[in-house]
């Protein structure tokens, strides 16, 4: 796993995710721009162009391969790459999970660009938010992470576009594995369960484990 450790604490996390996080959403609106829109091939032409233009502004300083998960010192994950949560990930809807008392809940619309059937959500699309909600579920319950060992979705009824809830709960431990139940819905009810067993690596067997590889993973970079 790419563990990274960076010096910082909670003020810099804040000004480094006020500093993208407005770039993100914009170009989460452009994605659901381009779905969307009906100008003609001239326009498009040329709103290609300008686009090309920005991405090379933006290549001229860039990480090799993904962004990783680095940790500041108060060992807070900044997983801005993820798929489903990360602030600089446009592509992510994006989930953001609270954890409350074993719960954990969250609030995400879902537009044009996670359309499966039509006027529907993609069930691939929700089994990923469903993915991280158990496994954000699972690791906040012991404070270290859980990764997925098998994630099982029932599809109980199509998932309209708009606004969804997801829930979800850990029903029982046992050693390194957390069973996590949750749940998809919207204003009409349940539209996907899924069950889950998430594992916490045995190589993570505590926080100092956890200090050990992000120094080791530190040291190499
Ligand atoms: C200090 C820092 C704070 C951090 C706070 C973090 C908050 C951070 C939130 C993160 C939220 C991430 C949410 C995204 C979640 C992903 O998307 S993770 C990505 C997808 N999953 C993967 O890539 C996992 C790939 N698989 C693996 O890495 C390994 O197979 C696993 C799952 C770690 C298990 O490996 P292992 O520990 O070597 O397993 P092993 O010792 O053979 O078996 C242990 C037990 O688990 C069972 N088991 C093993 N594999 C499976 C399986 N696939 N299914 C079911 N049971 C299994 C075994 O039968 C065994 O059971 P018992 O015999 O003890 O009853």
């Amino acid at each position: 796993m790419d563990f990274r450790f960076e010096d910082i604490g909670p003020a810099e996390v804040k000004r480094r995710i006020s500093a993208v996080e407005p770039l993100t959403e914009s170009v989460r609106d452009l994605v659901d721009a381009v779905i969307r829109t009906e100008v003609d091939d001239t326009a498009l032409d040329d709103a290609r162009r300008q686009i090309d233009d920005i991405v090379a502004r933006l290549r001229t300083e860039e990480k090799p391969g993904g962004f990783g998960v680095p940790f500041t010192r108060d060992l807070v994950g900044m997983p801005w790459g993820n798929a489903a949560t990360g602030v600089r990930n446009a592509i992510a809807p994006p989930l953001r999970p609270v954890t409350h008392a074993g719960v954990s809940t969250a609030e995400v619309t879902l537009g044009a660009a996670y359309e499966g059937p039509g006027g529907h959500v993609h069930g691939g699309v929700l089994a990923l938010l469903l993915d991280q909600l158990v496994g954000e579920c699972a690791s906040s319950g012991t404070s270290m992470p859980h990764f997925t060992g098998t994630l099982t979705v029932r599809y109980v009824r199509p998932t309209k576009l708009g606004q969804v809830s997801l829930r979800a709960e850990v029903t029982g431990t046992q050693d390194r594995k957390a069973f996590v139940s949750g749940e998809i819905h919207d204003s009409e009810g349940v539209t996907a369960e899924v069950e889950a067993i998430m594992i916490r690596p045995k190589e993570f067997a505590g926080r100092d484990e956890v200090m050990a590889a992000i120094a080791e993973a530190t040291a190499r970079d």
